[in-house]
Order: C-alpha cells, then structure tokens, then sequence
C-alpha cells in the first residue's frame, strides 16, 4: 500500500476508534436497565452495582470477499472491538461474540469466515492506535478491502501486497449457519482443545498440535517490547489455540497445562471475562458468577486490571488468592498467620475434610447454640482435636489419631498457617458466608500449587463447572497433587477415561536461550517447548562472595539496559538484599516491601512464592542451591528462573544445582 494511502488509513481507523470510544462513553453514562448486573453477589451491599460499558477500543477489522446482506446489511467488512454498536452503518461485533472467530481464526466456525478476504489486526500504544497489521486469507485480495469510512478521498487502485495467513483448518463437520448474535458450535477437528461437549461429556486426552501463528509480526514486535508492570490485554494478537480455549463452552470441564509462559494466565483472565460477557449465548455461559483463583496477592494484582479492561464493571466476575479464600472463611487476617503453609502431609490431606464432617455431626447432635461463625468454628475443631470422645472416637487409625492429638488449641489453630485448609474445610461444612454464593464456574491458575485439602475446599465453593490451568514441573510443594488426574478425582470432574489435558506447547515469555537453561532442570523428556522469542542474551552466572551487593549491581545494570521495562531480583531469603538496598537509598512501597524505588525507577525484590504467575525483562536469581527441592525437583527455582522474559542473572556463593553448572562468565 502507498504510504500516503496508509496513513490516510490509519488516520480514519483512528477517527473511527475515537467515534466508538466516545459512543461507549455516552453509552456508560446512561441508566442501563438491561444491562445491570446479573448477580448482587459480591457487590457487598446486597444491590446490584451499574455494569460500566466498555472503554471503547477497536481489536481489529474483517474484510470479506464481497458484499453479505443476511448480518451485515449489505456491507463488505466489520470491526471487532469491547463490545457491539453501529458504527454509521459498519458493525463493531464484539471479541467475545460468536462472530468473532471470523477474525481470532481457530476451529470454530461462524458462517462468515467462509468468506473472509483480508484481517486487519490493530497495534495500540500508550492508549493510541498507532499501526494496523493486514493478512490476506485469499490469493485475489480486494485492491481496497477496507472501505473508507470517514474521509472519501479517492485513491489510485493499486494491488496491496498483503502477507497471505495460511487458512484455518476447517471443520470436521459443517455446522449450521449461525446469526452473530448467536453462539457458533465449536468443531472437532483433528486440532481441536479436548474440551467436554456442550453437555458436559469430555473428549478424549489430546496435546494440541501446532496452528498458524496470526499477525505474527505484530505478536513479536509485542513480546520483545519491555514488559508492563501487571498483565494487559492481548486481544488484538491472540491466537487461534488460545481463542479457543477462551471460548470453550463454560459449562464443560477443561485442564490445561504448559511450560512457563505459555500464555496460561493470559487465557485464563481473557477465558473469566468471555464466560461473562453478554455477548456470549446465556447457554454457553455458567450458571453462576466465575471466581479467578490464583495463588497470591501478588498475582491477583498482576491480573485485575486486565480483568477489569475485557469486563469493565462486571460484578459476575472476582479474582481471589487461594490464600484469601481461605482467610475469607476463616475470617483471620494472612499477615497475622505464622509458619509454613503445610508441615506433612496430612495437613492438606482430605481425610481431615471427612473427619470434620464427623466432627460437625457430632457437635450438631450437642443441640448448643452459637452467636456466629468462630464459636462454632471452634467447637468443630475442638471435637475434631480430642478425636470425639473415647466412646465414639471419628477415628480409629494409629496415625490419624496421633496426628489429631498433635493438634494445638483453638486459639492457636487459628493463625497457624497450615491449618488455615482445615479451618476453612470445617467452615464450608457448616455454612457458606453469603459472599461466596452462586459461584458457576471456578478457573484456577497455577493449579500445581493447590493442595488437596484446599481443592477440597474450592470444591465445596462451586455449584459449577472448573477451567485448570497449571505446569506440574512448576510444583513446589511435596504435599501438592502430582497428576491431572488426581485433581479432576477431587473435583468430581466427569470423564470417560482420562481427564481431557489440553498442553499449551508455545512459549511467549522467556527467550530461547532462557528457557533452554531453565529447561536443563527438568527430566530431557520434557524439555520440549517452542520460545517465540528465539533471540537474546545468554543468561549469565556471576560466582561472588558479596551475594547482595553483586545482585544489586546486576539489577542496577539490568534497568540501564530496560529503562522502560521490568526488573525483579527473586531471593529465597530477601531480607538481605532489601537491607542493602535500603543502604544505597532505595526506599520500600509504603505496605509493600516487595517494591522498591529511587530516582523515579522500580525494583521488585522478592521470594520465589510471590513471584509465581509474574514477568519481568530482566531478572537476577540470587544463590540457586538454596531453593528447596520437593520431590528431588526443583520446581520454585525453575518457576524463579522462568519469571525473565529478556535477560537473566544467576549469582551464587555455594555450589549450583549440578544441571546449572556450565557457561561461567
Ligand atoms: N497472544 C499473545 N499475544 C501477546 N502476548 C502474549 C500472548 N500470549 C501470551 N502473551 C504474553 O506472554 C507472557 C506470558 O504469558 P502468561 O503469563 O500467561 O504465561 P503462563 O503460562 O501463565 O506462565 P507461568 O506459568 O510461567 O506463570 C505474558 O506477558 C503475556 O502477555
């Protein structure tokens, strides 16, 4: 395309955005009595709170072959944007609309992608759109498969050379013609997700194979572009296998596993906000609001606002660390918690949630009344501590009953971190607070850390169905569950033989040559991962006898190198290094220690549990022999040595982990 002709292109998509942008805002401003929110669950005051309409942001535009009349009255191209309005005649669908697979790609199938010539794929920066990205579907693509909209300035015919995209994989079957609005059956191609049908009955067990990459230049230019401090959306370049994902029914089962950064978390925020989208058929939809679990504060943060942009308003939707689940039913505080989250296994074994049970049955038949939760919280567990009585004991077992008689006081239980599960299991059998009613669908990430006791718990939570998300090389705990199987035993998720695993096999983070390093922790067999970033620096492994000021020294170096970017310094005992930063005048977030700042620049230094589930352009990993091993794998260095996405620093004193001991510098 002529230079003149694209930047007058550019600048119309750009008034076009900006009519949209400001259509969305009058639109929020008005009372929307249709558009309320579906649920006052977690609106805290029993109403229901105004569903803010969206900010207003195009995703990308459809050119089709030639005029369609039965959707798009008789125009040739639509826009894919937060959500739908007529545009002066053009349609802006949303992403979340079944329609919307004619621009994501994949194997669903809308009956307008038969006909789609050209996709353009829009680049935002700093709120601006800044880049459009075209591919062609067809050989013969229009001369001009855009109509001006704004300005009808003619223009030379003159053939674009648009990239040609490799055609998507068509369906197994044809499906029936579908109207936008509606949602489009999903088809089952050789490629497809292993995803339950849309009754409810999983397929069988399959690794994804590889699907075309869609605007691949611009998903590049993106992932080498430095890292933002908390997720963004990635509409704009997500891709075929991710989409699908998103959009798989919401009243079906799915587990989904994959190496570090392979877009896990990503489709885990964008696949909450699609199941309560009102673009999506209400049959596709949960039966109930989506809780997001995660595994810290710290990742709740990282992902809230990406939320909080796909479902602007929504209260169908929350994001909670399993750690704030757990103090959400026993109503104590995480900073006043002591001690490690698990002490043996029977901590976290659910054994602990059926001998509860017996408990309360126990304390039921007592007929005493109590004046809120922690009283009869504390007579549960009291019951349940001096295992009933020696007329009827809960339980006869050597080791259960030894265990039981292991148990503190009450008093005492309740800031023991690892008795937080079994506190909150008692809760959920006795009653669940109001705030966690009506949950249709659960989507846990990070799955892998998610003990037994909790699942059990987070089990109790959900009248619906569950997404998975986790990487089992990514465990750090020998007390967590150590196959798919077993968490989908927990849950209750239906199967034919096998839990349908979806393995995510492309890399979006780390460059190759970070994950080639990281990978020498894992067995050889499972080394296998694709790293989109295929260029960048090797990491680099400084020996020193100063630990801390040599890692600030790296970290001070990394932000030189990503003045714009992210740096994070993961330490399995912090504190040291925080000390010297204090030394050289860094000063600490006021409630956040794990963020420190001088001369308007951001350093986080924190343990390898708070950084699960983030990203940083460079990271610097202090002293690998003192991550614990669990199970004689080393799952919190590995997650630690896999949260760089550009440049990583090993410093060490003691010896490193035998796999790590090459290429010194
Ligand atoms: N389609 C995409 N377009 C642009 N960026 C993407 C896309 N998919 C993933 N990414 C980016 O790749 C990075 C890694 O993704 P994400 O954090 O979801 O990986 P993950 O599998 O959850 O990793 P981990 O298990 O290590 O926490 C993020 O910065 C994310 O924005």
């Amino acid at each position: 395309m002529a230079p003149d002709n694209r930047a007058a292109e550019l600048s119309d998509e750009r008034a076009a955005e900006k009519q949209y942008a400001e259509a969305m805002h009058r639109r929020a401003d008005r009372p929307q009595p249709t558009q309320g929110a579906r649920s006052t669950y977690w609106t805290g005051t029993g109403q229901p709170i105004a569903r803010r309409a969206a900010f207003g942001e195009l995703v990308g535009r459809v050119a089709l072959r030639g005029p369609e009349h039965e959707h798009l009255d008789g125009a040739s191209d639509f826009y894919i944007g937060d959500c739908h309005y007529n545009l002066d005649g053009v349609e802006i669908f949303s992403w979340a609309a079944p329609v919307a697979c004619a621009f994501f790609r994949g194997s669903t199938h809308h009956t307008l992608c038969d006909d789609v010539a050209v996709i353009r794929t829009f680049v935002h920066s700093g709120g601006t759109l800044t880049e459009f990205h075209d591919e062609a579907l067809v050989d013969d693509p229009p001369s001009r498969p855009f109509a001006r909209r704004a300005l009808n300035i003619p223009t030379a015919p003159i053939r674009p050379t648009i990239p040609r995209l490799p055609t998507k994989q068509p369906p197994a079957q044809q499906q029936p013609r579908t109207t936008p609005q509606t949602p489009a059956p999903t088809s089952a191609g050789s490629t497809a997700v292993a995803r339950a049908n849309q009754t409810g009955a999983p397929r069988a067990s399959t690794s994804r194979a590889k699907t075309p990459l869609r605007a691949e230049s611009v998903l590049q230019s993106r992932l080498a572009a430095p890292r933002a401090e908390r997720l963004t959306s990635v509409l704009s370049t997500l891709q075929p296998d991710q989409y699908e994902i998103v959009t798989a029914p919401g009243r079906a089962d799915l587990v989904v596993e994959g190496q570090p950064g392979t877009g896990k978390t990503i489709i885990a925020a964008h696949r909450a906000a699609y199941l309560v989208s009102p673009a999506v058929d209400t049959s596709l939809r949960p039966t109930g609001s989506v809780l997001l679990v995660g595994p810290s504060r710290e990742y709740s943060r990282h992902v809230e606002g990406l939320i909080s942009s796909l479902a602007p308003g929504s209260s169908d939707i929350r994001v909670v660390a399993v750690p704030e689940v757990l103090g959400l039913l026993t109503q104590v505080n995480e900073r006043d918690l002591r001690g490690p989250t698990s002490y043996t296994w029977q901590d976290v074994d659910t054994e602990l949630a059926a001998l509860a049970g017996r408990a309360l049955a126990k304390a039921k038949r007592t007929g005493r009344r109590h004046p809120n939760m922690r009283s009869a919280l504390e007579q549960v567990y009291e019951i349940l501590r001096v295992n009933g009585s020696s007329a009827e004991p809960l339980t006869n077992d050597a080791e259960w009953r030894h265990y039981l008689r292991s148990l503190p006081r009450f008093g005492e239980a309740r800031v023991d971190r690892s008795l937080q599960p079994l506190l909150a299991s008692i809760v959920t059998q006795i009653k669940l607070p109001q705030q966690l009613w009506g949950i249709g669908h659960v989507i846990v990430d990070e799955a892998q850390d998610v003990h037994p006791l909790e699942w059990e718990v987070l089990r109790r939570l959900n009248s619906g169905t569950w997404t998975i998300f986790g990487d089992l090389n990514q465990r750090r705990s020998d007390h967590t569950v150590a196959s798919w199987q077993r968490v989908a035993d927990y849950l209750g998720i239906r199967m034919d033989s096998k839990v349908p695993v979806t393995t995510l096999q492309r890399g979006y983070r780390s460059t190759r040559p970070i994950i080639q390093f990281a990978n020498r922790l894992l067995p050889r067999t499972e080394r296998e991962l694709e790293s989109l970033q295929r260029e960048g620096p090797d990491p680099v492994v400084v020996p020193t006898k100063s630990l801390s000021p040599e890692a600030m020294r790296q970290a001070i170096a990394l932000l030189d190198r990503h003045p714009q970017g992210t740096v994070a310094i993961i330490d399995v005992e912090p504190e040291k290094v925080r000390a010297e930063t204090l030394r050289l005048g860094w000063v600490a977030d006021r409630g956040d220690r794990n963020k420190w700042r001088k001369g308007g620049r951001l350093l986080t230094i924190t343990n390898p549990d708070a950084a699960r589930g983030l990203e940083f352009d460079g990271v610097v990993v202090v002293e690998p022999g003192a991550f614990p091993p669990n199970l004689g794998r080393q799952g919190q260095l590995y997650t630690a040595l896999t949260r760089a996405n550009r440049e990583l620093v090993v410093v060490h004193n003691d010896a490193l982990p035998d796999e790590l001991r090459v290429r010194r510098r």
